[in-house]
């Protein structure tokens, strides 16, 4: 594209040099700068984008777009632009450049802190049925309809994400559904990019390293609400909110009627109404109201919170026409998420489920969908992930002493931490004496389920689908489900085993 077609969607920016030339792609990372390329040079949270100037134009970059002049002072020999929002002309060439590519998809976002992914998945999975491609993008995986690759961020930067659209798009994908985290939000990855739904699953403490307070990270989500309210970039899109969550109702009652809007959950107001839930270990079921009928929704995943999270896709997919007998018939066969309550093996009547609960709330979640299924001991193995929310870890203890019979506490990537340091202050939220602290997560795994008995039931929470253990100076293979797994396998005879 010819830079001046380019810059005519960015508001007032200042230019020097020749606006005639042709700009092949776009790029915040100098990195990845070839001849062609438009270099954004974004202040970030630990490095400056500028002092990379040099550098990308020693690689060929085409045109410098910054909020001000290097050290260096301005390029002399390719086009400067200025702008006032770096991130904004990044999200904005980046759409331009991939031939804005979410306006030719149905295409769904979900936020909030936790269900996020398997709402994901089980849109994804309604799409499929009736559309047969469809793409998915978030925290496990990305399929662009033809190839599915394992996912780096959440939510991709604008220049990754859009070329992932545009894939999706060219593969035959009608629609796609993403994840759409806080930071996704606040670094403006997803900015102009057109959503048909927009959902918000639940708003819980995560992430105040980042976003400072609960209010912050609320307003930082509610955020992309309004930017979809004041631009909806020629759609209509609809925002699919769970109304039984104290942040969703602030969020409608903020919104008013600028969105159209679908409210889901538990209560009488709803527009997509669950009621008589009942589960077992094979799975869940709950009568749904909406648009003035009934249907029974029945699911093979369990827990209280996956009846929201089913609402959540359930609403969005009527929101974008999917047939509702289609879409519930559909949901009887929803897919396993990896790591999410992942059934790992029964032996000797003890049950192991891997689970990606990292916050408190999920925590209480994980652990009280697991008693409901009535085992004799619940024993919950977990810890608090390094370099994140600190505020998190008390509260994370405490809700898993209260939840469970007896707890391991263990590393969860701690990063650039020390391990024992995090356990303690895991450790200060926990009342009783029924739990161990066990750096080592390998050991730890192996010496709840070995302790386990008949009836008993182990969750491993915190690390879900995750292949790896994050340390300061290296980060090694590692999965939960295959610990659990070994753990099983080698569990001792039942006379010999310690207690
Ligand atoms: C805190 C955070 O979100 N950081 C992200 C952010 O980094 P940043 O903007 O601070 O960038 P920086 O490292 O200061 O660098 C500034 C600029 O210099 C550029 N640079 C840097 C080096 C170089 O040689 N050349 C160069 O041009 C960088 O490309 C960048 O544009 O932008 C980077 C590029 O897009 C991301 O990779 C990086 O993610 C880091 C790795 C990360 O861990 N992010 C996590 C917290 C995250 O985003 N998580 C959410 C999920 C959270 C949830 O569960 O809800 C996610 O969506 O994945
Ligand atoms: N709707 C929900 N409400 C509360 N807790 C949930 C909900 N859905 C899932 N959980 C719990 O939160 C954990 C994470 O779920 P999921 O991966 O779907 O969320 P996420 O929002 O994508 O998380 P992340 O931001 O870390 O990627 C699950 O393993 C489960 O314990
Ligand atoms: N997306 C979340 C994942 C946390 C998972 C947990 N295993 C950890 O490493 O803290 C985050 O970056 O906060
Ligand atoms: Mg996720």
């Amino acid at each position: 594209m010819i830079l001046r077609d380019l810059i005519a969607s960015l508001e007032r920016p200042l230019s020097t040099g020749s606006l005639d030339v042709e700009v092949l792609a776009v790029t915040a990372d100098s990195r990845l700068v070839e001849p062609g390329t438009a270099f954004v040079a974004v202040r970030g949270g630990s490095r400056d984008g500028r002092q990379f100037i040099p550098v990308a134009l020693e690689k060929g970059a085409a045109v410098i777009i910054a909020d001000s002049a290097a050290d260096s002072g301005f390029p002399e020999n390719v086009p400067y632009i200025h702008v006032s929002d770096t991130r904004h002309a990044l999200a904005a060439f980046a759409s331009l450049l991939a031939g804005e590519p979410s306006k030719k998809l149905k295409l769904a976002g979900v936020t909030g802190t936790n269900g996020k992914t398997t709402t994901a998945f089980l849109l994804h999975h309604l799409m499929k049925r009736v559309w047969h491609r469809a793409g998915l993008l978030g925290t496990v995986l990305v399929d662009d309809g033809e190839e599915v690759k394992t996912a780096t961020h959440t939510t991709p930067g604008p220049v990754e994400l859009n070329a992932l659209l545009a894939r999706m798009s060219d593969h035959g994908c009608r629609g796609a559904a993403m994840e759409v985290s806080s930071h996704g939000i606040d670094q403006k990855r997803v900015e102009g990019i057109a959503f048909d739904a927009a959902i918000f699953t639940n708003l819980t403490q995560d992430h105040l390293d980042y976003h400072g307070t609960i209010d912050a990270y609320a307003q930082t989500k509610f955020s992309w609400f309004e930017a979809l309210a004041a631009n909806p970039l020629g759609k209509k899109p609809v925002a699919v909110v769970n109304f039984d969550d104290g942040y969703g109702e602030k969020l409608v009652v903020q919104l008013g009627d600028r969105l159209p809007l679908i409210r889901y959950g538990f209560n009488v107001h709803c527009d997509f109404r669950a009621n008589n839930f009942k589960q077992s270990a094979r799975g869940m079921e709950f009568e749904l109201t909406a648009k003035g009928k009934s249907y029974l929704v029945r699911s093979p995943l369990i827990g209280r919170f996956n009846v929201y999270n089913s609402l959540a896709a359930l609403a969005a997919a009527s929101s974008m026409k999917i047939p509702m007998r289609e879409a519930v018939a559909a949901l009887a066969e929803s897919p396993q998420v990896p790591g999410r309550m992942e059934h790992c093996g029964t032996k000797d009547g003890v049950s192991v489920f891997v689970d990606y609960a990292h916050t408190p709330d999920a925590i209480e979640n994980a652990c009280r969908t697991l008693k409901e299924l009535n085992p004799n001991r619940l024993i919950t193995v977990f810890g608090c992930g390094g370099d994140r929310d600190r505020k998190k870890r008390p509260l994370m203890g405490k809700a898993a002493a209260e939840y469970s019979d007896a707890c391991i506490v263990t590393s969860d990537n701690p990063r650039s931490e020390d391990p024992e340091s995090i356990l303690k202050e895991i450790e200060s939220g926990m009342t009783g004496s029924r739990y161990k602290l066990v750096v080592d997560r390998a050991e730890a795994i192996r010496i709840a389920i070995h302790a386990a008995a008949k009836g008993d039931i182990v969750l491993i929470a915190g690390k879900g689908h995750e292949p790896y253990q994050q340390f300061a100076d290296r980060t090694i293979d590692f999965d939960d489900r295959k610990e659990a797994r070994r753990a099983l396998a080698e569990r001792p005879e039942e006379p010999n085993r310690k207690r």
